[in-house]
């Protein structure tokens, strides 16, 4: 028997989401304990599937590595533990590949190493990916394991994007440019997109917005990443849940010099005390929208500031593409909010983006088309599939 499952460790900066596939069957099929979640024809079938949410928060597992722990449980009281002689490989979000890692990569110590160094650029990311691997690893020696890079669907970006206008040899000395994140899912998404419209991701233009508690947009061009809004680390672009996103840099020395603040705390403040948190206290979407239904003024100014900065966004993008086909609202908030897609698309007709508030309201759980049918622009919903992404590469990498 040849073994053919992968484990999938995908650690957000909120979250620690796994899924055990089976990568031998082309179809779904098997469920084990009503646990497999449902999916539609790809070419895994997911065995088991899980988040810890809200990591490191109140009432909740205080970070990866107990959340590693309760995943390991959960598995092995199913009888699909890392000890499974059925496991082919462990594959790995890795958040920042910097400029080595542009390809699913083996994981050895020396690449340990190289994404341990890293962390300064990922703080809220590599440790708890690097803490995945190193326990997958001390589980599993013998196994093959797999680092799977945000980074690397934006290798593509030409310069013009992918350089920031400061001093070129400062910049060539310390890494500086644009990365960009979220990586496997605007891959997956931009694809899925172009095969919900029926046609080759060679023949689509595509506005990707990732909204989930990090977000971020790119610019797809007939499959290729060609602009995105994350920079040297994930804290530039759109408005996150606990992320200021696009700053003056001015910002920085205005505080240091006049609010006294060290750059650790500046750190803090626009990492993990901005965004949705820092305007209204919430940087969960599904709260904001319970209070501005009770009219909180300032639950609605956070949401108002978040789909404005998500609204310059897609006018800079179409710019970007010129001739843009779908616009893709994906994770947890671009699945499910059917406020914030509409708010972002309001009033765009000029744009030839008709967002259909009928079938924008409709939830659900598969990729489906809410704009009109005379809009020029789809408008898509497409749930992404980090999980599916990661497992297809870690796979074909050891079986190839
Ligand atoms: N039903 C919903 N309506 C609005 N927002 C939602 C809903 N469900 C989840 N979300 C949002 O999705 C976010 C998490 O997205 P997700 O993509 O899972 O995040 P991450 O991978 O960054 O941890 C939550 O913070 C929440 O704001
Ligand atoms: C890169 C990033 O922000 O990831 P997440 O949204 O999972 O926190
Ligand atoms: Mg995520």
């Amino acid at each position: 028997m040849t073994a053919s499952r992968v484990l999938v460790l995908n650690s957000g900066s909120s979250s620690l989401k796994y899924q055990l596939l089976d990568m031998s069957r082309p179809s779904p099929a098997t469920t084990l304990n009503g646990a497999a979640t449902p999916h539609g024809d790809d070419s895994g079938s997911r065995l088991a599937s899980g988040i810890v949410e809200r990591i490191g928060e109140e009432g909740s597992v205080a970070d990866h590595s107990e959340a590693l722990g309760v995943v390991s449980k959960e598995l092995r009281a199913r009888g699909l533990g890392l000890d499974s002689p059925e496991l082919a490989a462990v594959g790995h979000r890795v958040v920042h590949g910097g400029s080595r890692f542009t390809e699913p990569t083996l994981i050895t110590d020396e690449v340990v190493a190289e994404i341990e160094k890293l962390v300064p650029l990922a703080p809220l990311h590599n440790p708890a990916n690097v803490t995945g691997i190193k326990v997958a690893r001390e589980l599993r020696p013998d196994l093959p394991q797999v680092a799977v890079f945000d980074t690397a669907f934006h290798a593509t970006m030409p310069e013009a994007a992918a350089r920031y206008a400061i001093d070129r040899a400062t910049a060539d000395r310390y890494g500086v440019r644009r990365y960009g994140f979220h990586g496997t899912s605007h891959a997956y998404v931009s694809r899925a997109t172009a095969k919900l419209l029926g046609k080759e991701p060679s023949e689509v233009n595509v506005v990707v917005l990732h909204l989930g508690n990090g977000a971020s947009a790119s610019a797809v061009r007939g499959g290729v990443c060609v602009d995105t809004s994350m920079g040297l680390t994930p804290l530039e672009g759109l408005v996150m849940g606990t992320r200021s996103g696009d700053i003056d840099p001015a910002v920085i020395f205005h505080l240091s010099r006049v609010g006294a603040m060290d750059v650790d705390e500046i750190d803090d403040l626009l990492n993990k005390r901005s965004g949705l948190v820092g305007l209204c206290g919430d940087n969960d979407m599904r709260e904001i929208g319970r209070r501005m239904a009770e009219r909180d003024a300032s639950a609605q100014l956070a949401f108002d500031i978040y789909v404005h900065r998500l609204r310059k966004y897609v006018g800079a993008y179409s710019a970007v593409l010129g001739r843009v086909d779908a616009i893709a609202f994906t994770a947890g908030v671009g699945e499910n909010s059917a406020a914030v897609r509409e708010a972002a698309l309001r009033g765009l007709e000029p744009l030839g983006i008709e967002i259909d508030a009928v079938r924008n309201a409709v939830r659900g759980t598969v990729a489906r088309v809410v704009s009109t049918e005379t809009s020029r622009v789809a408008v898509a919903v497409v749930p992404t599939d980090e999980e599916l992404e990661i497992a297809q590469q870690a796979y074909s990498l050891v079986r190839p």
